[in-house]
Protein backbone atom coordinates (compact mmCIF):
# COMPACT_ATOMS: atom_id res chain seq x y z
CA UNK A 1 0.00 0.00 0.00
CA UNK A 2 1.65 3.72 -0.43
CA UNK A 3 1.78 5.67 2.33
CA UNK A 4 -0.32 8.86 1.19
CA UNK A 5 -3.58 6.33 0.22
CA UNK A 6 -3.10 5.30 3.90
CA UNK A 7 -3.28 9.46 5.17
CA UNK A 8 -5.56 9.63 2.89
CA UNK A 9 -9.17 10.67 5.04
CA UNK A 10 -6.14 12.75 7.45
CA UNK A 11 -4.21 14.96 5.00
CA UNK A 12 -2.38 14.93 1.61
CA UNK A 13 1.06 13.36 2.00
CA UNK A 14 3.89 14.09 -0.84
CA UNK A 15 5.77 10.92 -0.98
CA UNK A 16 5.11 7.85 -3.36
CA UNK A 17 6.81 5.17 -1.16
CA UNK A 18 5.03 1.97 -0.65
CA UNK A 19 4.98 -0.15 2.65
CA UNK A 20 4.48 -3.18 4.05
CA UNK A 21 3.20 -3.57 7.87
CA UNK A 22 2.06 -0.76 10.03
CA UNK A 23 3.64 -1.12 13.61
CA UNK A 24 3.90 0.64 16.94
CA UNK A 25 6.46 -1.75 18.55
CA UNK A 26 10.07 -0.35 16.90
CA UNK A 27 11.35 -4.05 18.18
CA UNK A 28 8.93 -5.39 16.24
CA UNK A 29 10.49 -3.34 12.51
CA UNK A 30 11.21 -5.09 9.72
CA UNK A 31 12.41 -3.90 6.24
CA UNK A 32 9.57 -2.10 4.14
CA UNK A 33 7.24 -0.92 7.25
CA UNK A 34 6.11 2.14 8.66
CA UNK A 35 6.55 3.14 12.37
CA UNK A 36 3.92 4.66 14.06
CA UNK A 37 5.45 6.30 17.53
CA UNK A 38 3.18 7.29 20.15
CA UNK A 39 3.82 7.91 24.00
CA UNK A 40 2.83 5.36 26.32
CA UNK A 41 2.54 5.03 30.22
CA UNK A 42 5.93 3.51 30.55
CA UNK A 43 7.82 5.26 27.83
CA UNK A 44 7.51 7.65 24.99
CA UNK A 45 7.54 5.53 21.22
CA UNK A 46 9.22 8.71 19.95
CA UNK A 47 12.48 8.28 21.57
CA UNK A 48 12.67 4.47 19.19
CA UNK A 49 12.06 6.66 15.81
CA UNK A 50 16.01 6.45 14.83
CA UNK A 51 15.71 2.48 16.57
CA UNK A 52 12.86 1.96 13.57
CA UNK A 53 14.59 3.64 10.92
CA UNK A 54 18.13 1.38 11.33
CA UNK A 55 15.78 -1.65 11.27
CA UNK A 56 14.51 -0.63 7.98
CA UNK A 57 11.46 1.68 8.25
CA UNK A 58 10.51 3.52 5.17
CA UNK A 59 9.05 6.04 7.04
CA UNK A 60 7.87 7.07 10.52
CA UNK A 61 4.06 8.95 11.49
CA UNK A 62 4.84 10.27 14.94
CA UNK A 63 2.35 11.56 17.62
CA UNK A 64 1.97 15.44 17.92
CA UNK A 65 0.17 17.07 20.53
CA UNK A 66 0.15 20.13 18.69
CA UNK A 67 -2.64 20.40 16.01
CA UNK A 68 -0.66 23.00 13.94
CA UNK A 69 1.81 20.37 13.30
CA UNK A 70 -1.36 17.98 12.38
CA UNK A 71 0.55 16.38 8.59
CA UNK A 72 3.83 18.71 8.69
CA UNK A 73 6.31 16.49 6.89
CA UNK A 74 10.08 16.49 7.74
CA UNK A 75 12.75 14.65 5.91
CA UNK A 76 15.83 13.21 7.77
CA UNK A 77 18.93 11.57 6.85
CA UNK A 78 17.35 8.49 7.64
CA UNK A 79 13.41 8.90 6.09
CA UNK A 80 10.74 10.90 6.38
CA UNK A 81 9.02 12.15 9.57
CA UNK A 82 4.95 12.66 9.31
CA UNK A 83 3.29 14.09 12.46
CA UNK A 84 -0.08 13.20 13.31
CA UNK A 85 -2.33 15.63 15.94
CA UNK A 86 -3.50 13.17 19.00
CA UNK A 87 -2.39 9.94 16.55
CA UNK A 88 -3.01 7.45 19.63
CA UNK A 89 -6.82 7.95 19.44
CA UNK A 90 -6.56 7.96 15.70
CA UNK A 91 -4.54 4.56 15.24
CA UNK A 92 -7.28 2.10 15.18
CA UNK A 93 -9.19 3.96 12.42
CA UNK A 94 -5.34 4.52 10.98
CA UNK A 95 -4.91 0.79 11.27
CA UNK A 96 -8.11 -0.26 9.27
CA UNK A 97 -7.13 1.83 6.17
CA UNK A 98 -4.26 -0.87 6.26
CA UNK A 99 -6.04 -3.77 7.44
CA UNK A 100 -9.65 -3.69 6.38
CA UNK A 101 -12.51 -5.72 8.00
CA UNK A 102 -15.64 -6.30 5.83
CA UNK A 103 -18.32 -6.78 8.51
CA UNK A 104 -20.47 -8.21 5.58
CA UNK A 105 -17.85 -11.20 5.02
CA UNK A 106 -17.10 -11.59 9.09
CA UNK A 107 -18.98 -10.87 11.94
CA UNK A 108 -17.09 -9.69 14.64
CA UNK A 109 -18.43 -9.72 18.24
CA UNK A 110 -17.43 -7.90 21.41
CA UNK A 111 -17.87 -9.36 24.50
CA UNK A 112 -17.46 -6.92 27.75
CA UNK A 113 -17.59 -7.50 31.20
CA UNK A 114 -15.13 -8.31 35.04
CA UNK A 115 -15.53 -11.53 34.45
CA UNK A 116 -16.76 -14.02 32.09
CA UNK A 117 -15.52 -12.72 28.62
CA UNK A 118 -12.84 -15.80 28.05
CA UNK A 119 -15.68 -17.95 28.63
CA UNK A 120 -18.36 -16.29 26.45
CA UNK A 121 -16.12 -15.51 23.96
CA UNK A 122 -14.49 -19.35 23.56
CA UNK A 123 -18.18 -20.92 23.93
CA UNK A 124 -19.29 -18.90 21.10
CA UNK A 125 -16.63 -20.02 18.93
CA UNK A 126 -17.09 -23.36 19.82
CA UNK A 127 -20.78 -23.38 19.14
CA UNK A 128 -20.01 -21.82 15.55
CA UNK A 129 -17.30 -24.51 15.15
CA UNK A 130 -19.20 -27.50 16.28
CA UNK A 131 -21.84 -26.60 14.01
CA UNK A 132 -19.64 -26.63 10.99
CA UNK A 133 -18.45 -22.82 10.19
CA UNK A 134 -15.09 -21.06 10.99
CA UNK A 135 -14.27 -19.18 14.14
CA UNK A 136 -11.64 -16.93 15.86
CA UNK A 137 -11.49 -15.50 19.11
CA UNK A 138 -9.32 -12.79 20.33
CA UNK A 139 -8.64 -12.76 24.54
CA UNK A 140 -6.61 -13.67 27.45
CA UNK A 141 -5.90 -16.96 26.40
CA UNK A 142 -4.78 -15.93 23.04
CA UNK A 143 -5.71 -14.71 19.42
CA UNK A 144 -6.21 -17.10 16.67
CA UNK A 145 -8.60 -19.46 14.61
CA UNK A 146 -10.20 -21.91 17.41
CA UNK A 147 -7.74 -24.72 17.96
CA UNK A 148 -4.99 -23.14 17.34
CA UNK A 149 -4.74 -19.87 19.42
CA UNK A 150 -1.49 -17.99 19.39
CA UNK A 151 -0.58 -16.40 22.88
CA UNK A 152 -1.26 -12.54 23.23
CA UNK A 153 0.27 -9.91 25.59
CA UNK A 154 -3.07 -8.20 26.40
CA UNK A 155 -7.04 -9.45 26.62
CA UNK A 156 -7.58 -6.57 24.08
CA UNK A 157 -4.43 -6.28 21.86
CA UNK A 158 -3.32 -2.81 20.66
CA UNK A 159 -5.15 -1.43 17.47
CA UNK A 160 -2.83 -1.99 15.00
CA UNK A 161 -2.43 -6.02 16.21
CA UNK A 162 -6.34 -5.76 16.64
CA UNK A 163 -6.95 -5.00 13.28
CA UNK A 164 -4.33 -6.81 11.48
CA UNK A 165 -5.31 -10.05 12.97
CA UNK A 166 -9.08 -9.67 12.39
CA UNK A 167 -7.87 -8.87 8.63
CA UNK A 168 -5.82 -12.25 8.55
CA UNK A 169 -8.75 -13.94 10.04
CA UNK A 170 -11.27 -12.54 7.08
CA UNK A 171 -8.81 -13.51 4.98
CA UNK A 172 -9.04 -17.11 6.21
CA UNK A 173 -12.69 -17.40 5.88
CA UNK A 174 -13.16 -17.19 9.42
CA UNK A 175 -17.32 -15.91 9.40
CA UNK A 176 -17.14 -15.13 13.25
CA UNK A 177 -14.43 -13.59 15.61
CA UNK A 178 -15.42 -13.17 19.13
CA UNK A 179 -13.51 -10.46 20.77
CA UNK A 180 -12.87 -9.81 24.45
CA UNK A 181 -13.12 -6.10 25.09
CA UNK A 182 -11.18 -5.07 27.88
CA UNK A 183 -11.80 -1.73 29.97
CA UNK A 184 -8.35 -0.76 29.65
CA UNK A 185 -8.74 -1.70 25.82
CA UNK A 186 -11.68 0.92 25.49
CA UNK A 187 -10.50 3.38 27.78
CA UNK A 188 -7.23 3.17 25.27
CA UNK A 189 -8.98 3.15 22.32
CA UNK A 190 -7.14 -0.12 21.07
CA UNK A 191 -10.85 -1.11 19.21
CA UNK A 192 -12.08 2.10 18.02
CA UNK A 193 -12.38 1.39 14.34
CA UNK A 194 -13.61 -2.23 14.86
CA UNK A 195 -16.75 -2.88 12.83
CA UNK A 196 -18.66 -4.87 15.70
CA UNK A 197 -21.23 -6.63 14.48
CA UNK A 198 -22.86 -7.67 18.26
CA UNK A 199 -21.68 -6.32 21.42
CA UNK A 200 -22.43 -8.10 25.05
CA UNK A 201 -22.62 -6.56 28.35
CA UNK A 202 -22.05 -9.64 30.89
CA UNK A 203 -21.30 -8.07 34.37
CA UNK A 204 -19.74 -5.12 36.41
CA UNK A 205 -17.66 -5.32 39.74
CA UNK A 206 -14.59 -4.32 41.65
CA UNK A 207 -11.31 -4.32 39.40
CA UNK A 208 -8.79 -2.21 37.95
CA UNK A 209 -9.51 0.89 40.07
CA UNK A 210 -6.08 1.23 40.22
CA UNK A 211 -6.31 2.42 36.49
CA UNK A 212 -9.80 3.91 36.53
CA UNK A 213 -9.92 5.31 39.76
CA UNK A 214 -13.54 4.58 40.42
CA UNK A 215 -16.62 2.22 39.77
CA UNK A 216 -17.79 5.17 37.48
CA UNK A 217 -14.65 5.46 35.32
CA UNK A 218 -15.00 1.66 35.11
CA UNK A 219 -18.37 1.32 33.82
CA UNK A 220 -18.08 3.89 31.68
CA UNK A 221 -15.54 2.78 29.63
CA UNK A 222 -17.49 -0.59 29.34
CA UNK A 223 -19.94 1.40 28.21
CA UNK A 224 -17.84 3.18 25.02
CA UNK A 225 -18.41 -0.54 23.42
CA UNK A 226 -22.37 0.16 23.09
CA UNK A 227 -21.73 3.40 21.53
CA UNK A 228 -20.52 2.24 18.46
CA UNK A 229 -23.23 3.67 15.98
CA UNK A 230 -23.26 0.74 13.48
CA UNK A 231 -23.71 -2.22 16.19
CA UNK A 232 -26.56 -3.95 14.71
CA UNK A 233 -27.25 -6.09 18.51
CA UNK A 234 -26.89 -5.06 22.11
CA UNK A 235 -26.77 -7.79 24.58
CA UNK A 236 -27.09 -7.15 28.64
CA UNK A 237 -27.14 -9.42 31.18
CA UNK A 238 -30.00 -8.30 32.72
CA UNK A 239 -28.62 -10.62 35.97
CA UNK A 240 -26.10 -7.64 36.45
CA UNK A 241 -27.10 -4.29 37.90
CA UNK A 242 -25.14 -2.10 35.72
CA UNK A 243 -26.34 -4.20 32.42
CA UNK A 244 -29.92 -3.82 33.68
CA UNK A 245 -29.70 -0.06 34.21
CA UNK A 246 -28.50 0.22 30.68
CA UNK A 247 -31.01 -2.45 29.27
CA UNK A 248 -33.95 0.31 30.61
CA UNK A 249 -31.69 3.72 29.21
CA UNK A 250 -32.82 5.59 26.36
CA UNK A 251 -29.53 5.17 24.20
CA UNK A 252 -30.06 1.36 24.10
CA UNK A 253 -33.98 1.02 23.62
CA UNK A 254 -32.98 -1.48 20.92
CA UNK A 255 -30.98 -3.86 23.74
CA UNK A 256 -32.04 -7.40 23.95
CA UNK A 257 -31.51 -8.81 27.48
CA UNK A 258 -30.88 -12.41 28.88
CA UNK A 259 -31.04 -13.48 31.99
CA UNK A 260 -30.92 -16.91 34.18
CA UNK A 261 -33.52 -15.73 36.57
CA UNK A 262 -37.23 -14.60 36.44
CA UNK A 263 -37.39 -11.64 34.38
CA UNK A 264 -39.95 -9.86 32.20
CA UNK A 265 -38.02 -8.27 29.93
CA UNK A 266 -35.41 -10.84 29.54
CA UNK A 267 -35.51 -12.07 26.01
CA UNK A 268 -33.33 -15.13 26.38
CA UNK A 269 -33.94 -16.89 29.97
CA UNK A 270 -33.97 -20.04 31.48
CA UNK A 271 -36.20 -21.73 34.54
CA UNK A 272 -36.08 -24.55 36.39
CA UNK A 273 -32.12 -25.44 36.42
CA UNK A 274 -31.48 -28.18 38.27
CA UNK A 275 -27.40 -28.27 39.26
CA UNK A 276 -25.77 -31.26 39.56
CA UNK A 277 -22.04 -32.76 39.57
CA UNK A 278 -21.44 -33.08 35.73
CA UNK A 279 -23.11 -29.55 34.65
CA UNK A 280 -26.69 -28.09 34.68
CA UNK A 281 -30.01 -29.07 33.17
CA UNK A 282 -32.59 -26.12 32.57
CA UNK A 283 -35.07 -24.89 30.31
CA UNK A 284 -34.45 -21.95 27.51
CA UNK A 285 -37.09 -19.40 26.02
CA UNK A 286 -36.38 -16.96 23.79
CA UNK A 287 -38.37 -15.79 20.29
CA UNK A 288 -36.49 -18.35 18.29
CA UNK A 289 -38.29 -21.47 20.57
CA UNK A 290 -38.33 -23.63 23.48
CA UNK A 291 -35.88 -26.22 24.37
CA UNK A 292 -34.36 -28.20 26.99
CA UNK A 293 -30.40 -26.75 27.76
CA UNK A 294 -27.75 -29.65 28.28
CA UNK A 295 -24.95 -27.72 29.76
CA UNK A 296 -21.84 -29.79 30.90
CA UNK A 297 -20.28 -26.94 32.89
CA UNK A 298 -20.15 -26.49 36.41
CA UNK A 299 -21.34 -23.12 38.11
CA UNK A 300 -24.79 -20.83 38.12
CA UNK A 301 -22.42 -18.21 35.92
CA UNK A 302 -21.49 -20.95 33.66
CA UNK A 303 -25.41 -21.50 33.21
CA UNK A 304 -25.14 -17.13 32.34
CA UNK A 305 -22.19 -17.46 30.15
CA UNK A 306 -23.81 -20.31 28.23
CA UNK A 307 -26.48 -18.38 27.74
CA UNK A 308 -25.22 -15.48 26.76
CA UNK A 309 -23.15 -17.30 24.36
CA UNK A 310 -26.64 -18.91 22.74
CA UNK A 311 -28.33 -15.67 22.84
CA UNK A 312 -25.58 -13.45 20.45
CA UNK A 313 -25.29 -16.37 18.09
CA UNK A 314 -29.41 -16.77 17.87
CA UNK A 315 -29.37 -12.63 17.26
CA UNK A 316 -27.05 -13.26 14.40
CA UNK A 317 -29.43 -15.37 13.37
CA UNK A 318 -27.74 -18.76 13.91
CA UNK A 319 -30.68 -21.14 13.82
CA UNK A 320 -32.41 -22.47 16.98
CA UNK A 321 -32.46 -26.65 17.47
CA UNK A 322 -29.16 -27.06 15.85
CA UNK A 323 -27.46 -24.65 18.31
CA UNK A 324 -29.10 -26.35 21.04
CA UNK A 325 -27.55 -29.41 19.96
CA UNK A 326 -24.58 -28.69 20.53
CA UNK A 327 -24.39 -26.96 23.98
CA UNK A 328 -23.60 -30.71 25.49
CA UNK A 329 -20.39 -30.69 23.58
CA UNK A 330 -19.18 -27.43 24.59
CA UNK A 331 -15.66 -27.82 27.35
CA UNK A 332 -14.90 -25.23 29.89
CA UNK A 333 -12.32 -22.61 29.03
CA UNK A 334 -8.75 -23.51 29.89
CA UNK A 335 -8.29 -22.79 33.87
CA UNK A 336 -11.47 -22.23 34.22
CA UNK A 337 -13.27 -24.39 36.86
CA UNK A 338 -11.26 -27.03 35.38
CA UNK A 339 -11.37 -30.54 37.36
CA UNK A 340 -8.59 -33.30 38.54
CA UNK A 341 -9.61 -35.64 41.03
CA UNK A 342 -7.27 -38.05 43.55
CA UNK A 343 -8.35 -40.01 46.07
CA UNK A 344 -11.74 -38.37 47.05
CA UNK A 345 -10.37 -34.99 46.73
CA UNK A 346 -11.41 -32.70 43.78
CA UNK A 347 -8.86 -30.18 42.90
CA UNK A 348 -9.86 -27.25 40.67
CA UNK A 349 -7.73 -24.65 38.40
CA UNK A 350 -9.54 -21.74 38.51
CA UNK A 351 -8.96 -18.15 37.12
CA UNK A 352 -10.84 -15.73 39.81
CA UNK A 353 -8.52 -12.82 40.44
CA UNK A 354 -11.23 -10.44 41.06
CA UNK A 355 -13.60 -10.39 44.49
CA UNK A 356 -16.87 -11.13 42.84
CA UNK A 357 -15.10 -13.70 40.26
CA UNK A 358 -13.79 -15.47 43.65
CA UNK A 359 -17.29 -15.07 45.76
CA UNK A 360 -19.28 -16.76 42.80
CA UNK A 361 -16.54 -19.85 41.73
CA UNK A 362 -16.24 -20.24 45.84
CA UNK A 363 -20.59 -20.59 46.12
CA UNK A 364 -20.46 -22.28 43.10
CA UNK A 365 -18.39 -25.05 44.26
CA UNK A 366 -19.92 -25.18 47.81
CA UNK A 367 -22.77 -26.77 45.99
CA UNK A 368 -20.74 -29.40 45.35
CA UNK A 369 -18.79 -29.91 47.87
CA UNK A 370 -19.19 -32.57 50.57
CA UNK A 371 -16.84 -31.97 53.05
CA UNK A 372 -14.67 -28.62 53.19
CA UNK A 373 -14.08 -26.61 51.22
CA UNK A 374 -10.51 -25.23 50.41
CA UNK A 375 -9.09 -21.61 48.61
CA UNK A 376 -5.72 -21.17 47.93
CA UNK A 377 -5.20 -17.62 46.42
CA UNK A 378 -3.24 -14.64 46.09
CA UNK A 379 -3.19 -10.99 44.39
CA UNK A 380 -1.53 -9.93 41.74
CA UNK A 381 1.06 -7.11 42.26
CA UNK A 382 0.84 -3.92 40.62
CA UNK A 383 -3.08 -4.47 40.29
CA UNK A 384 -5.94 -2.72 42.14
CA UNK A 385 -4.97 -3.01 46.08
CA UNK A 386 -8.43 -2.54 47.42
CA UNK A 387 -9.38 -6.01 45.84
CA UNK A 388 -7.09 -8.00 48.49
CA UNK A 389 -9.30 -7.20 51.63
CA UNK A 390 -12.35 -8.41 49.75
CA UNK A 391 -10.60 -11.27 47.96
CA UNK A 392 -9.89 -12.47 51.60
CA UNK A 393 -13.57 -11.79 52.94
CA UNK A 394 -14.75 -13.77 50.20
CA UNK A 395 -12.55 -16.91 50.64
CA UNK A 396 -12.88 -16.73 54.44
CA UNK A 397 -16.65 -16.25 53.92
CA UNK A 398 -17.45 -19.14 51.57
CA UNK A 399 -14.46 -21.63 52.13
CA UNK A 400 -13.61 -23.77 55.49
CA UNK A 401 -9.77 -23.85 54.98
CA UNK A 402 -8.06 -20.71 53.35
CA UNK A 403 -4.34 -20.91 52.04
CA UNK A 404 -2.79 -17.19 51.19
CA UNK A 405 0.03 -17.77 48.96
CA UNK A 406 1.25 -15.12 45.96
CA UNK A 407 -0.27 -14.84 42.77
CA UNK A 408 2.05 -12.97 39.94
CA UNK A 409 3.76 -10.28 42.57
CA UNK A 410 4.96 -8.39 40.11
CA UNK A 411 7.56 -5.98 41.06
CA UNK A 412 5.85 -6.03 44.51
CA UNK A 413 7.09 -8.04 47.52
CA UNK A 414 5.35 -11.14 47.91
CA UNK A 415 4.51 -10.97 51.71
CA UNK A 416 3.44 -7.33 51.39
CA UNK A 417 0.77 -8.19 49.25
CA UNK A 418 -0.35 -11.40 51.81
CA UNK A 419 0.07 -8.97 54.96
CA UNK A 420 -3.04 -6.44 53.30
CA UNK A 421 -4.90 -9.82 51.97
CA UNK A 422 -4.94 -10.55 55.37
CA UNK A 423 -6.11 -7.24 56.87
CA UNK A 424 -9.71 -8.24 55.16
CA UNK A 425 -9.64 -11.38 57.32
CA UNK A 426 -11.42 -11.11 60.42
CA UNK A 427 -9.85 -14.85 61.76
CA UNK A 428 -6.54 -14.30 60.16
CA UNK A 429 -5.33 -17.05 62.35
CA UNK A 430 -7.19 -19.95 60.91
CA UNK A 431 -5.65 -18.85 57.65
CA UNK A 432 -2.20 -20.73 56.17
CA UNK A 433 0.27 -18.66 54.66
CA UNK A 434 2.88 -19.26 52.27
CA UNK A 435 4.52 -17.26 50.21
CA UNK A 436 5.47 -20.03 47.55
CA UNK A 437 2.70 -20.57 45.77
CA UNK A 438 3.84 -24.06 44.76
CA UNK A 439 4.26 -25.08 48.65
CA UNK A 440 1.32 -23.66 49.41
CA UNK A 441 -0.64 -26.42 47.25
CA UNK A 442 1.53 -29.19 48.09
CA UNK A 443 -0.04 -28.19 52.05
CA UNK A 444 -3.41 -27.93 50.92
CA UNK A 445 -3.00 -31.04 49.26
CA UNK A 446 -1.72 -32.78 51.66
CA UNK A 447 -3.98 -31.88 54.18
CA UNK A 448 -7.21 -32.04 52.47
CA UNK A 449 -9.36 -35.35 52.74
CA UNK A 450 -11.74 -37.20 50.76
CA UNK A 451 -14.87 -35.47 49.95
CA UNK A 452 -12.82 -32.20 50.10
CA UNK A 453 -12.55 -29.53 47.31
CA UNK A 454 -9.27 -27.51 46.74
CA UNK A 455 -9.93 -24.25 44.64
CA UNK A 456 -6.53 -22.98 43.33
CA UNK A 457 -7.82 -19.59 42.16
CA UNK A 458 -5.93 -16.73 40.24
CA UNK A 459 -3.21 -18.53 37.70
CA UNK A 460 -6.12 -20.33 35.56
CA UNK A 461 -4.26 -21.14 32.05
CA UNK A 462 -1.60 -18.55 32.30
CA UNK A 463 2.45 -20.72 32.13
CA UNK A 464 4.63 -18.12 33.96
CA UNK A 465 4.56 -16.10 37.47
CA UNK A 466 5.92 -12.77 37.72
CA UNK A 467 8.13 -12.36 40.59
CA UNK A 468 10.06 -9.10 40.91
CA UNK A 469 10.06 -8.42 37.32
CA UNK A 470 10.57 -11.90 35.98
CA UNK A 471 8.76 -14.20 34.58
CA UNK A 472 9.85 -17.71 35.46
CA UNK A 473 7.94 -20.69 33.79
CA UNK A 474 4.73 -21.74 35.94
CA UNK A 475 1.53 -23.83 34.64
CA UNK A 476 -0.37 -24.71 37.59
CA UNK A 477 -2.74 -27.35 35.72
CA UNK A 478 0.64 -28.61 34.53
CA UNK A 479 1.47 -29.16 38.91
CA UNK A 480 -1.87 -29.87 39.60
CA UNK A 481 -1.83 -32.93 36.73
CA UNK A 482 1.73 -33.90 38.25
CA UNK A 483 1.21 -33.86 41.75
CA UNK A 484 -2.49 -35.52 41.32
CA UNK A 485 -0.48 -37.92 39.28
CA UNK A 486 2.42 -38.30 41.98
CA UNK A 487 0.11 -38.50 44.65
CA UNK A 488 -2.21 -41.31 43.44
C1 LIG B 1 -0.78 0.37 31.33
C2 LIG B 1 -1.22 -0.20 30.01
O1 LIG B 1 -2.37 -0.52 29.83
N1 LIG B 1 -0.25 -0.33 29.07
C3 LIG B 1 -0.60 -0.80 27.75
C4 LIG B 1 -0.20 0.25 26.73
O2 LIG B 1 1.17 0.40 26.82
P1 LIG B 1 1.83 1.81 26.65
O3 LIG B 1 1.24 2.49 25.44
O4 LIG B 1 1.74 2.56 27.89
O5 LIG B 1 3.30 1.33 26.27
P2 LIG B 1 4.73 1.81 26.66
O6 LIG B 1 5.44 0.60 27.14
O7 LIG B 1 4.78 3.05 27.48
O8 LIG B 1 5.36 2.16 25.21
C5 LIG B 1 4.95 3.31 24.45
C6 LIG B 1 5.16 3.03 23.01
O9 LIG B 1 6.54 2.81 22.75
C7 LIG B 1 6.69 1.66 21.97
N2 LIG B 1 8.00 1.09 22.21
C8 LIG B 1 8.38 0.71 23.47
C9 LIG B 1 9.62 0.15 23.68
C10 LIG B 1 10.49 -0.04 22.59
O10 LIG B 1 11.62 -0.53 22.68
N3 LIG B 1 10.06 0.36 21.36
C11 LIG B 1 8.84 0.90 21.14
O11 LIG B 1 8.51 1.22 20.01
C12 LIG B 1 5.54 0.76 22.37
O12 LIG B 1 5.24 -0.18 21.36
C13 LIG B 1 4.44 1.78 22.55
O13 LIG B 1 3.78 2.02 21.33
O14 LIG B 1 -0.53 -0.18 25.43
C14 LIG B 1 0.10 -1.41 25.05
C15 LIG B 1 -0.40 -1.76 23.64
O15 LIG B 1 -1.79 -1.72 23.58
C16 LIG B 1 -0.26 -2.53 26.02
O16 LIG B 1 0.42 -3.72 25.69
C17 LIG B 1 0.09 -2.12 27.45
O17 LIG B 1 -0.43 -3.12 28.31
C18 LIG B 1 0.41 -3.49 29.43
C19 LIG B 1 1.40 -4.57 29.00
C20 LIG B 1 -0.51 -4.03 30.54
O18 LIG B 1 -0.07 -4.74 31.43
N4 LIG B 1 -1.78 -3.69 30.49
C21 LIG B 1 -2.83 -4.19 31.39
C22 LIG B 1 -3.09 -3.30 32.58
C23 LIG B 1 -4.07 -4.30 30.52
O19 LIG B 1 -4.20 -3.60 29.51
N5 LIG B 1 -4.95 -5.24 30.85
C24 LIG B 1 -6.17 -5.46 30.08
C25 LIG B 1 -6.98 -6.61 30.66
C26 LIG B 1 -7.69 -6.24 31.87
C27 LIG B 1 -8.74 -7.28 32.25
O20 LIG B 1 -9.89 -7.15 31.83
O21 LIG B 1 -8.42 -8.20 33.01
C28 LIG B 1 -5.82 -5.95 28.68
O22 LIG B 1 -6.60 -5.69 27.74
O23 LIG B 1 -4.82 -6.68 28.56
N1 LIG C 1 -20.28 -14.77 34.38
C1 LIG C 1 -19.44 -14.80 35.40
N2 LIG C 1 -19.73 -14.14 36.55
C2 LIG C 1 -18.89 -14.14 37.60
N3 LIG C 1 -17.73 -14.84 37.63
C3 LIG C 1 -17.40 -15.52 36.52
C4 LIG C 1 -18.23 -15.53 35.36
N4 LIG C 1 -17.64 -16.29 34.43
C5 LIG C 1 -16.48 -16.71 34.96
N5 LIG C 1 -16.33 -16.27 36.22
C6 LIG C 1 -15.20 -16.44 37.15
O1 LIG C 1 -14.21 -15.53 36.67
C7 LIG C 1 -13.00 -16.23 36.32
C8 LIG C 1 -12.44 -15.64 35.04
O2 LIG C 1 -13.31 -16.01 33.98
P1 LIG C 1 -12.97 -15.58 32.50
O3 LIG C 1 -11.56 -15.84 32.22
O4 LIG C 1 -13.99 -16.17 31.57
O5 LIG C 1 -13.21 -14.00 32.66
P2 LIG C 1 -12.50 -12.79 31.94
O6 LIG C 1 -13.50 -11.70 31.95
O7 LIG C 1 -12.03 -13.23 30.62
O8 LIG C 1 -11.26 -12.43 32.85
P3 LIG C 1 -9.89 -11.65 32.41
O9 LIG C 1 -10.12 -10.83 31.20
O10 LIG C 1 -9.57 -10.81 33.59
O11 LIG C 1 -8.93 -12.68 32.11
C9 LIG C 1 -13.41 -17.68 36.17
O12 LIG C 1 -12.33 -18.51 36.45
C10 LIG C 1 -14.53 -17.81 37.17
O13 LIG C 1 -14.02 -17.99 38.47
N1 LIG D 1 -6.01 -9.36 33.05
C1 LIG D 1 -5.81 -9.42 34.47
C2 LIG D 1 -5.31 -10.77 34.81
C3 LIG D 1 -4.96 -10.97 36.27
C4 LIG D 1 -4.49 -12.37 36.54
C5 LIG D 1 -3.96 -12.65 37.89
N2 LIG D 1 -3.22 -13.89 37.83
C6 LIG D 1 -3.07 -11.51 38.38
O1 LIG D 1 -1.90 -11.53 38.06
O2 LIG D 1 -3.56 -10.64 39.11
C7 LIG D 1 -4.83 -8.31 34.86
O3 LIG D 1 -3.86 -8.10 34.15
O4 LIG D 1 -5.08 -7.66 35.86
Amino acid sequence: MLIKDLLAPWFHYSGDEKFNELTVDSRQITAGDVFVAIPGHQVDGRDFIQRAFSQGAIAVIAHTDKPEEHGVQTMTPAGPIIYFSHLSGQLSALAFQRYPVDKTKMKVIGVTGTNGKTTVTQLIAQLVVNLGGKAAVMGTVGNGVWGQLKESENTTSDAITTLKQLHEFQLQGVEICAMEVSSHGLAQHRIDAVPFSSALMNNLSRDHLDYHGDMINYAAAKRRLFQFPELEHRLMNLDDKVALKWHTEHEFSKSVGFSIHPSVSASYQVSDAEYHNTGVTAKLMCPHGQGTLNSPLLAEFNLSNVLAALAVLLEEGYPFEPLLAQVPKLEAAKGRMECFYHQGITVVVDYAHTPDALEQALKALSNHCQEQLWCVFGCGGDRDKGKRVQMAAAAEQHAQRVVITSDNPRTEKPMSIIEDIVTGLRQPQLAHIETDRQTAIKYALSQAQAGDIVMLAGKGHETYQEIQGIKHSYDERALVGALVGALA
